[in-house]
């Protein structure tokens, strides 16, 4: 088995109710790929396939009100991350889960969302 990732950010404000107001975020994502290796390149899956997937999910969450988003109305870490996968998982085999995290280095936060057993 090899895992591979591909990280990307995105800007965004959000809120939510009762427990914040109107703010915003660099929100961090990390799509890990796992699989047996090619033969050749080592690799559980292209990332020149996946990228343009990817990107055109990080090009609906930048710069956004995630509120807004359908399916993302209550947007919190985990909700995110759900919503990511719905977008990404039923196209790649190989994803086996996503880190979505917010906040500076040392004191993030962030959740997993894993591919069930
Ligand atoms: N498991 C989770 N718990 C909570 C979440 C979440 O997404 N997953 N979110 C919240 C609220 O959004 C909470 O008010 C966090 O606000 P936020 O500003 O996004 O994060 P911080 O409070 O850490 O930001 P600071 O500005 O540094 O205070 C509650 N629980
Ligand atoms: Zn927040």
């Amino acid at each position: 088995m090899v895992e591979t990732y591909k990280e990307f950010t995105f800007e965004a404000a959000h809120q939510l109710q009762p427990f914040s107001g109107l703010h915003g975020h660099t929100f961090r994502v990390r799509v890990h790929f796992k699989g047996s290796p090619d033969a050749v390149f080592g690799w559980p899956a292209n990332l020149y396939e996946v990228e343009p997937r990817i990107s055109s999910v990080q090009k609906v969450l930048d710069h956004t009100y995630l509120n807004d988003i359908d399916g993302l109305a209550v947007p919190s870490l985990e909700n995110v991350a759900k919503w990511i996968w719905d977008k990404l998982a039923p196209h790649s085999p190989q994803i086996d889960r996503i880190t979505v995290s917010r906040g500076p280095d040392g004191q993030a936060e962030g959740c997993t969302y894993w591919r069930n057993p």
